[in-house]
């Protein structure tokens, strides 16, 4: 299996270069050059594989002979071991044709542990093959940072720093990732939005000199290895409800476009998914794109579901790719003029050719609080704010088709208590591992939205490291 670069200049990679690359060296995403085919007979006898074994066989095409399978499965069963559910990603039935899958049961209770679990151990075994040492640099909207710190912490070839946006994520998920002692973690709080970290993340990695010389890694879904991991649950749910010979939908909370991307490819292997209803809170490019076939950035703006607070969709670029015919010249072209314009539409043909397969939906911070109290009321469950708008998206779904539609519980209520705590009056407990999280000593930098800043910081704290 080899990768291209969605802007078409990069070199062509194998699995383990793009792990570790990250980011194209033309600014684009790596993608696989032709998608794997997962059969009918296939789909049928993997029906009752455990979690991990269904993982192997949906993974093992893209990693091409990058890493070896005996080594693969064990990094595969290590990482779904640290989860706390036996079926890892369980599934709830709410409604007659409304399902629920939930992806929290992980160390760090976010969609994010399923893939991050397993590109932890992927980096270790590819850095110790390759005698090499990388410094991650990520940006959180909140769940993505804990789980990379999670999942990178104390490993000797690695060291992580971590952007976020001071003041916009959520108590427990802050602390979650400014609690961890361990050495190799750095938090930098940035002032701005997860976008403006995002954005540095990205012109530290297109900084060629920096690039190289600290070995940067990523640890956000524009690294493939993330999106790789999550199509597993897409094909998961696809066999419990009677795939392939029964077509479902999803609804899937959706910020940096990541989770659903990872459902399209799972399609384009041939799951029978007839559509996906990409769900977001008031921050709706997505939405409004595919509802106008305009894309335009307004600031991002605070929410009740904080992690879905972003404007510039990362993997959004990767579905791009395919309705440009795969021409990354022209795509870069139009990425281009985006960055500077702020905006691009589709034309009518790319854009009739998106709503074949996608759909967007939008809830408002009133209209969360109401379906967490709703589900609240109808099943005893509490649900929190992100789950609550993919279920939102769902039910709406399911009342227009046949097909069943799967609702995407992407974090843990606990990790948003106060909002849960306004729907119900009931605050959800965190998990006994985390009980003391928020008398735990915390340890953070506070920076200003700069490049220059940020990266005189890392250069900095990696020569202490040196010294040390
Ligand atoms: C809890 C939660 N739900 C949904 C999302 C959106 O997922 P994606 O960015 O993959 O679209 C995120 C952040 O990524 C998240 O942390
Ligand atoms: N919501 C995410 C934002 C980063 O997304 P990623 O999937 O690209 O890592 C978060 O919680 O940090």
């Amino acid at each position: 299996m080899r990768y291209i670069s969605t802007r078409g200049a990069a070199p062509m990679l194998s699995f383990d270069e793009v792990l570790l690359a990250g980011l194209a060296s033309d600014g684009g995403l790596y993608v696989p050059e032709s998608w794997p085919q997962i059969s009918a007979a296939e789909m049928r006898r993997w029906r009752g594989l455990s979690y991990a074994d269904l993982a192997v066989r949906v993974m093992a095409p893209f990693l091409g002979d990058a890493v070896p399978l005996p080594a693969f499965e064990r990094m595969v069963r290590d990482a779904y071991g640290t989860f706390d559910h036996p079926a890892i990603v369980p599934m709830k039935q709410l409604g007659e044709r409304l399902w629920s899958m939930e992806l929290f049961h992980g160390p760090t209770l976010a969609f994010k542990d399923l893939a991050l679990q397993l590109v932890g151990r992927l980096y270790d075994h590819v850095l110790a093959s390759h005698n090499a040492r990388v410094t991650i640099v990520g940006a959180t909207s909140g769940d993505t940072g804990s789980a990379a710190i999670e999942a990178c912490r104390d490993r000797k070839s690695i060291e992580i720093f971590i952007l976020h946006p001071e003041g916009r994520v959520s108590p427990v998920q802050r602390r979650q990732m400014t609690t961890v002692p361990s050495k190799n973690v750095h938090n930098l709080a940035v002032q701005g939005s997860f976008d403006d970290c995002q954005d540095l993340v990205k012109a530290m990695f297109n900084d060629r000199a920096f690039r190289e010389t600290y070995k940067l890694g990523a640890v956000n879904s524009i690294n493939w290895a993330r999106i790789m991991a999550q199509i597993v649950y897409y094909v998961r749910a696809g066999l419990e409800l009677g795939a392939p010979d029964r077509a479902l939908r999803f609804a899937v909370p959706t910020g940096n476009f990541g989770n659903v991307y990872a459902g399209y490819v799972a399609r384009q292997m041939g799951l029978p998914i007839e559509k996906f209803v990409v769900a977001s809170n008031r921050n709706d490019i997505l939405t409004r794109l595919f509802e106008t076939g305009t894309m335009e950035i307004h600031g991002v703006e605070p929410s009740l579901s904080p992690s879905m607070d972003i404007q510039v969709s990362s993997n959004l670029e990767r579905l791009l790719f395919d309705l440009y015919g795969r021409d990354g010249k022209a795509l870069a072209a139009e990425m281009e003029g985006f960055r500077k314009g702020k905006s691009m539409s589709l034309s009518p043909a790319r854009h009739k050719a998106a709503l074949e397969w996608f759909q967007g939906f939008r809830l408002s911070d009133e209209g969360t609080l109401a379906e967490i109290g709703r589900l609240h009321r109808l099943t005893g469950e509490l649900i929190d704010p992100h789950s609550a708008i993919g279920i939102a998206a769902a039910a709406e779904a399911a009342k227009a088709g046949d097909t069943p539609v799967v609702a995407l519980a992407t974090a843990h209520p606990a990790k948003f208590a106060e909002a849960v705590k306004r729907a119900t009056g009931i605050e959800p407990a965190l998990p006994p591992a985390l009980a003391d999280l928020m008398t735990r000593p915390e340890r953070l930098e506070r920076l200003p939205n700069d490049l220059n800043a940020i990266e005189a910081h890392i250069k900095q704290r990696l020569a202490e490291e040196v010294h040390a």
